[in-house]
């Protein structure tokens, strides 16, 4: 585990700045540090000897005042860089994701515990860790540097003592990386693990199961329990330590400082000078010791995260980052920008499969209605997961513009009709409505009490299943994607619902290329093209 991360100034160079004026205030904190420690051994030495007191009391005070400034400065700013760098990697976590295909995205499990545990975990490591590793790198080589020019063998003994404690913390440290790693596999386990029995829970309380989850997940957070408490264990072991060392190189200073004094070759204001100074040297580093524990989280996360940014993605259809495309595998050449769709040669197998699920699949669709049918478990859903890009086909082609995929278990979330409706941007209230009155929902809605504010559940619950394809192709109609793919657009709706939904896709393939793929007779009989699709003969891969 490396002290600091080089690598995280390029992922968010937000944190350049903050690392660059944090290191300007640790400077000026280590400065007024200094500067306390003579201010206040000149006050103490005034008022022993009976010299005149206000100006060492001004000093001091006004010393005291800056360095508390400065130090919520240093807080406030820390905080806010924290807050922002794991917001930023939260974000450019799930851009990177979503660009690549759905077989090379990161587990769910290990999804939710970096873009939720892990991102939170980096804040400590930006807010408190990294400021003190700072302090460490100023302050002691300042403190060394007045004692060298006012005492030399107190500067010794430092310079003697002081390698012991980063020598001790990087140790610890050594032996902490292996609890550390531990505990974020037992913690990923356990946000999965949790993940799948609230989504399953439904079904487990239905055949009675439910009661079984508790002790998986009892076991599971036990193991988590048991990893957290030895590294807690170690992190005090470890602050004890170094805590227990630089007292005793501080005593050693302070006794060789007395001996001088009492026998008068030294004067008191250095020696207690020397005296304030020594301890400077040493807690900066002893803090970065406790802090390196509580950011030890944040570093594991960190260098996992920095990973999954680090891995090149995969052609698209003709734009962002290529990286080298799987035998067969031709990206999109296609420079037309006509709107049109078009796939040839096609072949698809799932990973870790035997079956090939597309074999030399063409198609081309220039507008209209295009509907792809076949008999269940051919392979429909995966060509137009792979027309929109989710999956990256093994062979042929694909050429697409921007599309707006509705799947058969389109995403609905916690939140207003207005935010489900809005999920690709804001849109003008007029417009909403008009998607509304389009696919029937209008009324429906106006007459809730709160209209489009009116909360939706998770998954939409609160909604029948018609009105949730009502709803998601609603969103279809307000979207800007000049092709619109469907996935069963009518299945689990009623007679009528399928009649309403039949006419929008059809007034909606007026203006944009529409690929649906349905059992339906009513919306094949108004395709304006036909795919079949068959299975393909036995092939291995
Ligand atoms: N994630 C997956 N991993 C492995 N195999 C899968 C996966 N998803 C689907 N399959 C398999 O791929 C084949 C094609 O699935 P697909 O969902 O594309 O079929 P479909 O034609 O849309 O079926 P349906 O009409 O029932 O929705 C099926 O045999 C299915 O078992």
């Amino acid at each position: 585990m490396k002290p600091f991360d080089r690598r995280i100034l390029q992922a968010v160079p937000t944190t350049r700045r903050a690392v660059t004026v944090l290191g300007v205030i640790g400077a000026a904190q280590g400065v007024a540090t200094i500067g306390t420690a003579f201010a206040l051994a000149a006050l103490v030495v005034a008022v022993v000897r009976g010299d005149p007191l206000p100006a060492p009391a001004a000093w001091t005070a006004g010393l005291f005042v800056l360095r508390a400034l400065l130090s919520g400065i240093a807080e406030h700013l820390a905080a806010r860089a924290g807050a922002l760098v794991a917001t930023s990697l939260r974000e450019q976590l799930i851009d990177a994701w979503l660009q690549r295909p759905v077989d090379e995205r990161p587990s769910r499990e290990r999804a939710l515990t970096l873009a939720a545990q892990g991102t939170s975990a980096v804040e400590p490591y930006i807010a408190k860790y990294l400021p003190t590793l700072i302090a460490a790198a100023v302050v002691p080589a300042l403190a060394i540097g007045c004692l060298v020019v006012i005492d030399w063998p107190s500067a010794l003994v430092v310079v003697l003592t002081v390698w012991l404690l980063p020598l001790f913390a990087a140790l610890i440290g050594a032996t902490t990386q292996e609890d550390t790693d531990r505990r974020w596999v037992a913690l990923t386990e356990l946000s999965g693990h949790f993940l799948d029995v609230m989504r399953g829970l439904p079904t487990l309380v239905a055949y009675g199961r439910a009661e079984r989850q508790v002790s998986v997940i009892e076991q599971v957070s036990h193991r988590h329990r048991r990893a957290t408490m030895r590294t807690l264990r170690l992190a005090f072991l470890s602050a004890a330590a170094l805590e227990l060392l630089a007292t005793i190189s501080v005593a050693i200073v302070a006794v060789l400082v007395g001996l001088r004094l009492t026998t008068g070759s030294m004067d008191l204001l250095v020696g207690l000078t020397a005296i304030l100074l020594a301890p400077e040297a040493y807690w900066p580093i002893r803090r970065v010791g406790t802090e390196f524990h509580s950011a030890a989280d944040g570093v594991a996360a960190l260098e996992d995260i920095l990973a999954e940014l680090g891995e090149p993605l995969v052609p698209g259809h003709g734009e962002g980052p290529q990286s080298e495309p799987s035998s067969g595998y031709s990206p999109c050449l296609d420079t037309h920008d006509d709107g049109a769709v078009r796939v040839a040669g096609i072949r698809y197998t799932y990973p870790g499969a035997t079956r090939r699920v597309l074999d030399a699949v063409d198609l081309v669709a220039d507008g209209g209605l295009t509907v792809i049918t076949g008999p269940s478990g051919v392979g429909k859903t995966t060509l137009l997961e792979v027309i929109a890009g989710t999956r990256r086909p093994d062979a042929g082609s694909v050429c697409a513009p921007a599309v707006h995929l509705v799947t058969q278990r389109p995403f609905l979330g916690a939140g207003t009709l207005q935010a489900n409706l809005t999920l690709e941007g804001p849109q003008d209230p007029q417009r909403l409505w008009w998607a509304l009155r389009e696919t029937g929902l209008d009324g429906v809605i106006a007459a809730l009490p709160t209209g489009l504010d009116s909360p939706l559940g998770d998954d939409g619950f609160g909604l029948s299943a018609g009105q949730r394809a009502r709803l998601v192709l609603a969103r279809a109609l307000l979207s800007p994607a000049p092709v619109i793919l469907l996935d069963e657009p009518t299945a689990h709706v009623d007679p009528d619902s399928a009649a309403t939904i039949g006419d929008v896709i059809t007034r909606l393939a007026v203006t944009r290329t529409v690929i649906a793929v349905s059992h339906q007779p009513d919306l094949i009989e108004r395709a304006d093209t036909r795919l079949e699709l068959t299975a393909p003969a036995m092939v291995s891969r």
